[in-house]
């Protein structure tokens, strides 16, 4: 359940008082989309006891408010300066994104300045003489097409306040942070400067991640296209186990903290016999280990395809000291070497011969171009961040919830997590569809 007390405004820099430019006719003349209203909301929890227990407890439930082009605008596009920063990992749709961003504020708001800032946020910080792009509809043409991020990206924190400062010295109006939840961290930190300022700059943040880990956001871009190519390396692991007597097809799939993308891919491709992922704790040896629920599908089937979340088992591992990546996150121990190591020593302590194919496919996944389906959803991101720092709107993020594109606040979203729910639909289904629990304790 989510929060009741949860904060769903969403800031704003002044009245929006421009006419917009966009062209739109009203509903009553079923031509094309009317404008949105602030007032039109989208509930947050649609569950009858959630709605119940508002209705009972508060007298009122949490909407959040619905994204798209608003009829006044805050900023005149013929002063605005834009920029856009990618940040963190590498996510199919990046470059989707820049070409919606552009398109939209060149083509639809006549936004000519737009910046494309170099290497996250290290192309604030003067010190690294990263160059500043001019963005156009000509520069942005065909990047769809490729993968990576034309922008590039970097980890690695940075003295917010020489951010700030960067965009005050380029007279920036509207800057959009494409990024996880360690970019929206630092996009809610930029926003509270420029608040303390008293600046009039607005900061939209567009959730990525293959990982689709963010709180308050159902589905980020990349993670469909993340889906499809794993599902390639889970059609090869099966491909290879079936070919060989006791073969046995391990693939590690990213997710630092949550297993959406290895449970979402084990439904998309069902040849997976065991899906291990970091919400759900196992052991590894004993009767009810994996180990000898590996070795009791392979007697029994002959061959067994696993897949493996990169944060799962951790707690496989001897405790040593933590390590951190430049931004902070923790640097997980490798289960999918780990794995492989042991399920070897494991057959051959039980002198059974088997063939393991390791695959992991990890960086293939994140850096290529993104499906056709992930292209619509980065477009229909794109475009709604756009109309949302166009009225004036920051400190926000573009979400999909509930079926629709909505505002959310950084500040409801920062520094939550999402997690997958192992009593839930998704993680009961991949148990079904894998039958593995059948395995264990046998
Ligand atoms: N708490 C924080 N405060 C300020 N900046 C932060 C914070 N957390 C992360 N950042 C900065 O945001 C940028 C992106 O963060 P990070 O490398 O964690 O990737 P991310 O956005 O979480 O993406 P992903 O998780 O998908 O790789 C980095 O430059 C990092 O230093
Ligand atoms: O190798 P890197 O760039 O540190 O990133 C690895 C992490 O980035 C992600 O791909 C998210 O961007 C995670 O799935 C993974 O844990
Ligand atoms: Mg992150």
């Amino acid at each position: 359940m989510i929060p009741h007390d949860l904060c769903t405004d969403i800031p704003v820099l002044g009245k929006a008082n421009i006419v917009s430019p966009i062209k739109r006719v009203t509903r009553s003349t079923q031509r094309r989309q009317s404008f949105i209203s602030d007032d039109s909301r989208i509930i947050v929890d649609v569950q009858t006891e959630y709605i119940q227990d508002a209705v009972d407890t508060c007298q009122a439930l949490l909407s959040f408010e619905q994204a798209g082009p608003r009829e006044k605008i805050y900023f005149d596009p013929s002063k605005l300066k834009c920029a856009i920063v990618t940040c963190g990992g590498l996510c199919p749709g990046l470059n989707d994104i820049i070409r919606a961003v552009v398109l939209e504020l060149y083509h639809i708001y006549h936004v000519k300045t737009i910046y494309g800032i170099r290497h996250g946020l290290q192309g604030f910080i003067p010190d690294y003489g990263h160059d500043i792009l001019d963005l156009t509809p000509e520069t942005v043409a065909g990047i769809q097409d490729r993968g990576g991020t034309i922008l590039g990206s970097s980890r690695g924190s940075q003295d917010i306040g020489v951010v700030v400062d960067c965009l005050e010295r380029m007279s920036i109006g509207i800057l959009f942070m494409v990024g996880g939840d360690g970019t929206l961290m630092a996009s809610k930190k930029i926003a509270e400067e420029i608040e303390k300022r008293n600046l009039k700059i607005s900061v939209v943040g567009i959730p990525k991640t293959i990982d689709n880990d963010i709180f308050l956001v159902s589905r980020s871009f990349g993670f469909d296209s993340a889906v499809d190519v794993a599902t390639l390396a889970i059609k090869g692991a099966h491909n290879e186990s079936e070919a060989y007597p006791n073969g046995i097809g391990l693939i590690k799939l990213m997710g630092r903290h949550s297993g959406f993308l290895a449970a979402t891919a084990a439904l998309a491709q069902q040849d997976a016999n065991f899906v291990l992922i970091p919400e759900v704790d196992i052991d590894l040896y004993g009767d009810n280990g994996f180990l000898q629920a590996l070795e009791n599908r392979v007697k029994t089937r002959n061959h067994a395809v696993v897949i493996v979340a990169e944060g799962a088992g951790q707690n496989f591992f001897e405790k040593k000291e933590k390590k951190y990546d430049p931004s902070g996150n923790i640097v997980l121990q490798d289960i999918g070497l780990f794995l492989k190591d042991k399920i070897t020593e494991w057959f051959k302590s039980k002198n059974m011969d088997v063939s393991l194919k390791y695959i992991d496919p990890a960086y293939i996944i994140r850096s290529l171009a993104a499906n056709a389906n992930d292209s619509v959803f980065c477009g229909l991101l794109g475009r709604d961040a756009v109309h949302a720092g166009m009225a004036g709107k920051t400190k926000l993020l573009i979400s999909y919830w509930n079926n629709h594109y909505v505002h959310v606040p950084m500040e409801a979203s920062a520094g939550r997590q999402k997690r997958l729910d192992p009593n839930g639909r998704l993680w009961q289904s991949v148990l079904e569809a894998t039958g593995q629990d059948v395995y264990f304790g046998g």
